[in-house]
């Protein structure tokens, strides 16, 4: 391949770089992974209803992520351990993103320092938090964030534990050195089950409980909507985004709470398997919120059609998981902004041959379903 012409190509040239171990972190899903392939397989139940002769000389893309302004609706969603697909890491994604002036999301668990992610430009940086049974170390997290910048806080909420990644179980997935969770001290590392029993820290019997804990699971479970929301308004006034709703129910409750923002995403096939795709469980939530906050779509995302297919069923952006990374493992910085401009001319290019000429052209009028799916040539 002399030159990765769409998102696909960056995975399989992604893949043949990274490490077997890091490769699976990266592209598993929960049990079956039912749901992660339903992720990309439900855009394709949907088709375009394209309208023509309507001048489509100029497309404009632009657009914005809580009123900040944006080249196109399209960020990175939170992903951890950047590092392991190339040195570089968060900060070559936050680099493109910056070049590409939309969103980053970074994660909790991130490879580099959050401070040292944040450039100085016009592109939008949220802080994706896990709470912790410790609040001082959570305050602490988001006090830090504020001060570096971060123009939200994205609370995700569909991980009380983390969902059981077969490939990382049979691989006893842990972080390589010399790569940490570079947001907490030393003692907040990842251990596996066997290293915590080595260390004295947990005896044999213990060791069943904890293998769910192989990836730094200390979040707190016990989280509830009238716990956790006034205790995050209270310690911040940032803007707080709820990732991880799927359903009307939990949508309406993130309006009573006062939230700013919804990422209706199923985290990308990784926690409970089965749930339906993301993007069939957005035309739900967006009819319940009825415009009252923000709602963004992430999972599955490949091609500017499903940008455009999102965003017509009633989403203010999107981001993308896997084919950042892909990007980032295939040529750091270049590989992510390569992802994000296929994706921002796939787009444009959908745009014109549907008829839209702005993003608030798109509309649920562009898109009809169907059951009959392609096989993929
Ligand atoms: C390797 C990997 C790590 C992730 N880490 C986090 C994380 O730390 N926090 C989080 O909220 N979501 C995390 N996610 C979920 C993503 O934010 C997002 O919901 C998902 O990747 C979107 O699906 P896509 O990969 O099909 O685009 C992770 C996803 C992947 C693939
Ligand atoms: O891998 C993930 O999807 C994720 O969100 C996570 C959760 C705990 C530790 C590291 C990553």
């Amino acid at each position: 391949m002399t030159q990765p012409a769409c998102i696909d190509d960056f995975e399989h040239l992604a893949k043949a770089r990274l490490p077997k171990a890091a490769w699976d972190y990266y592209a598993s899903g929960a049990n079956d992974m039912e749901t992660l392939q339903d992720n990309c397989e439900a855009f394709r139940r949907y088709r375009v209803r394209p309208r023509v002769l309507r001048d489509v000389s100029r497309i404009d893309t632009a657009s914005d992520f809580l009123g900040f302004p944006a080249s196109c609706p399209i960020g990175i969603a939170p992903s951890a351990m950047q590092c392991m697909a190339h040195p570089d890491g968060e900060r070559a994604t936050s680099q493109a993103v910056a070049q590409f002036q939309s969103c980053m999301i970074l994660s909790t668990y991130s490879t580099t320092p959050l401070e040292e992610v944040v450039k100085p430009t016009n592109a939008s940086y949220w802080f994706q938090l896990y709470l912790y049974q410790n609040r001082p170390v959570s305050a602490d997290l988001i006090r830090r964030a504020e001060r570096a910048g971060y123009r939200a806080l994205v609370l995700t909420v569909d991980t009380p534990q983390v969902g059981r990644r077969l490939p990382d179980a049979r691989n006893v997935f842990k972080l390589p050195k010399p790569w940490r969770l570079a947001n907490f001290p030393k003692e907040f590392q990842i251990l596996t089950a066997s290293e915590r029993a080595a260390a004295g820290r947990v005896n044999q019997g213990e060791m069943d409980e904890l293998t769910n804990e192989s990836l730094g699971n200390r979040s707190d479970t016990t989280l509830t909507w009238v716990e956790c929301i006034p205790w995050l308004r209270q310690v911040t006034s940032l803007p707080i985004i709820l990732k991880g709703i799927l359903t009307q129910e939990d949508a309406l409750l993130a309006v009573k709470h006062g939230c700013d923002g919804i990422i209706v995403s199923n985290h990308g096939g990784r926690q409970l398997d089965s749930v339906s795709a993301s993007i069939d469980a957005l035309p739900e939530v967006v009819a319940a919120v009825k415009g009252r906050l923000e709602v963004y779509v992430d999972g599955g995302i490949r091609r500017g059609s499903d940008v455009f297919k999102a965003l017509a069923l009633g989403a203010k952006g999107v981001f993308i998981g896997r084919p950042a990374l892909w990007g980032l493992g295939y040529n750091g910085q270049q590989g992510v902004e390569e992802v994000l401009k296929i994706l921002h001319d796939e787009l444009r290019l959908t745009m014109a041959l549907a008829g839209c000429r702005s993003i608030a052209e798109i509309n649920p009028g562009c898109l009809c379903k169907s059951k009959f799916v392609p096989a993929k040539l």
